[in-house]
């Protein structure tokens, strides 16, 4: 790996260096060509194992834990900062750079009661998902690999310690700029000082001053609109969507008791901790805002509040657009720029309008009818809309319900020309696999058990192509078994 380190030279006071501790026994558990490439690595040896495990150290590595802040379940924290993520750099790839960090590489000076580890279970559910949300192509952060160990650590029982070597484009959160506001009250020179890096190494199309600030706000704002509209295709849920877990970048940030999916329900809250639904599925988009509010709070210093508000009241038309696109891919719909005849402004509003009442009666009918959203939007590769049956209308109870639904779909549809090529369209949309939260507790248990990575290894590889038939792992594509329906899992990790 080949370092640079803009953000230790030129933010000091904004983190503290701090040394990893090392895991005993270190192996791999999994590993990501894919990742890899990022930043031009091919395959895992030795010498790699032991500098990721802290064991040696990494040649050109900084070593240091950033500092942030953030609304934790809508309260404020004064200080969290990086209390189990230890970043070494930034490693220049072909494409970019890409952040380090060691997650469960020890404690640092922000690790307040915690040990600065993470349990096996969670780093190898945060590899797992950030290499599936990658191949779902969900803007997100990345994981090299995960690295198992025998160090005992203590959460309800004892457990042992794990790392996640994750990569980003950006560590640097909403919390971040909230710290400097909130609680280094009145430093405006650190928070523009950090503005200014931001857009420097994350949007350097725009320039560091009112007009360049201005602007960045607002592609924060789309920014995280298009990645929660991701979310919402997909049937992500993140679980803890608390600010100084939102990245800068929009990108998917830190995976705690996340879930997909299985049967649709909007009100799905997949973390244990959260009592009141907070952050149930539904609710995402309006957290979101919520968000991007406290962020715009902290900016307010250097932006304009009138910009910022402007900015903001962009939030769910960029969200709502991004949203309609990608449902219209997976269900089929004629996308704007595909019609032949380009409708007028209100034209499209009203066409807009209809096509997301489409997409929400169908939620409505998968929840209603206890399907599985992943299942439901993959059969769209069966159906055939010149047709008046369909795949989907058999898996239904309430047939009377989706013959209503499915006339208005083929009328919005239209007339097929080729049915093949529509249904492999539909097919490249819509993933056969994705990452149940019992496929991944499958993999667990045997590692936990006996250590074998296998079924892990079989899973990474399998979610690499989610959109692919694989007719050896058809069983994966299965909706959970009872013991798995419903899982959720607590913050403890
Ligand atoms: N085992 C731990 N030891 C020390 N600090 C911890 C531990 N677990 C969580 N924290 C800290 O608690 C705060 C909130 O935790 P949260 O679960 O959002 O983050 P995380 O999963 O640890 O890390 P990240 O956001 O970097 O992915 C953060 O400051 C985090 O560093
Ligand atoms: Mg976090």
């Amino acid at each position: 790996m080949q370092f640079k380190q803009d953000f230790f030279e030129q933010l000091v006071g904004f983190y503290s260096q701090v040394y990893p501790l090392p895991i005993s026994n270190p192996h791999w558990l999994g590993w990501s060509d894919d990742a890899a490439k990022l930043i031009g690595l091919q395959k895992p040896n030795d010498e790699l194992l032991m500098q990721l495990s802290a064991n040696y150290a990494a040649p050109g590595a900084s070593y240091y834990a950033q500092v942030y802040s953030g609304h934790q379940f809508g309260g404020y924290t004064p200080r969290l900062g990086d209390g189990r993520s230890i970043i070494l750099g930034e490693a220049i790839g072909p494409n970019g750079a890409w952040d380090v960090a060691l997650k469960g590489g020890g404690p640092t000076p922000y690790s307040r009661q915690g040990d600065g580890r993470a349990v096996m279970r969670s780093a190898v559910r945060e590899f797992l998902v950030s290499e599936a949300l990658a191949a779902l192509n969900v803007p997100t952060s990345r994981a090299l690999a995960v690295i198992g160990s025998d160090l005992p650590v203590w959460r309800e029982s004892q457990e042992t310690a794990a790392i996640t070597v994750r990569l980003a484009k950006s560590h640097i959160r909403f919390g971040h700029f909230e710290y400097f506001f909130h609680s280094e009250r009145g430093d405006t020179g650190k928070l523009t000082q950090l503005v200014n890096f931001t857009i420097q190494q994350h949007f350097p199309h725009l320039s560091a001053d009112a007009a360049g600030y201005k602007q960045w706000f607002h592609e924060v704002v789309q920014s995280t609109a298009k990645m929660i509209a991701h979310w919402q295709s997909v049937g992500f849920a993140h679980g803890v969507m608390n600010t100084d877990n939102m990245s800068i970048i929009g990108d998917t940030f830190d995976f705690g008791p996340f879930a997909f999916l299985d049967t649709f329900k909007e009100g799905f809250v997949c973390n244990h901790s959260d009592h009141e639904g907070r952050y149930a599925f539904g609710q995402q988009p309006a957290v979101g805002l919520w968000n991007l509010k406290r962020l715009a709070q902290a900016l307010a210093p250097i932006i304009e509040s009138n910009d910022l508000i402007v900015a903001l009241n962009t939030y769910q038309a960029a969200l709502v657009k991004q949203y309609l696109s990608l449902m219209r891919a997976k269900l089929g719909l004629p996308q704007p720029s595909s019609n032949s005849n380009i409708l007028s402004e209100a034209a499209q509003v009203k066409q807009d309008q209809q096509d997301l009442h489409l997409v929400g009666q169908l939620t409505v009918l998968l929840e209603a009818n206890q399907l599985d959203y992943s299942n439901s939007l993959r059969r769209f590769g069966q159906v055939d809309p010149n047709r008046s049956d369909s795949a989907l209308r058999n898996d239904m109870i309430d047939v009377a319900g989706f013959d209503t639904w499915y006339k208005a779909y083929q009328d919005r549809v239209g007339e097929v020309a080729d049915v093949d090529v529509w249904q492999g369209n539909r097919n490249g949309v819509n993933p056969k696999y994705i990452l149940r939260n019992y496929l991944a507790q499958e993999a667990i248990i045997d590692i936990e058990e006996s250590g074998d990575n296998r079924k892990l290894l079989q899973l990474q590889q399998l979610l690499s192509r989610p959109f692919d038939e694989q007719p050896e792992m058809e069983d994966f594509a299965k909706r959970p078994p009872e013991w798995g329906q419903g899982l959720i899992m607590s913050c403890s990790s």
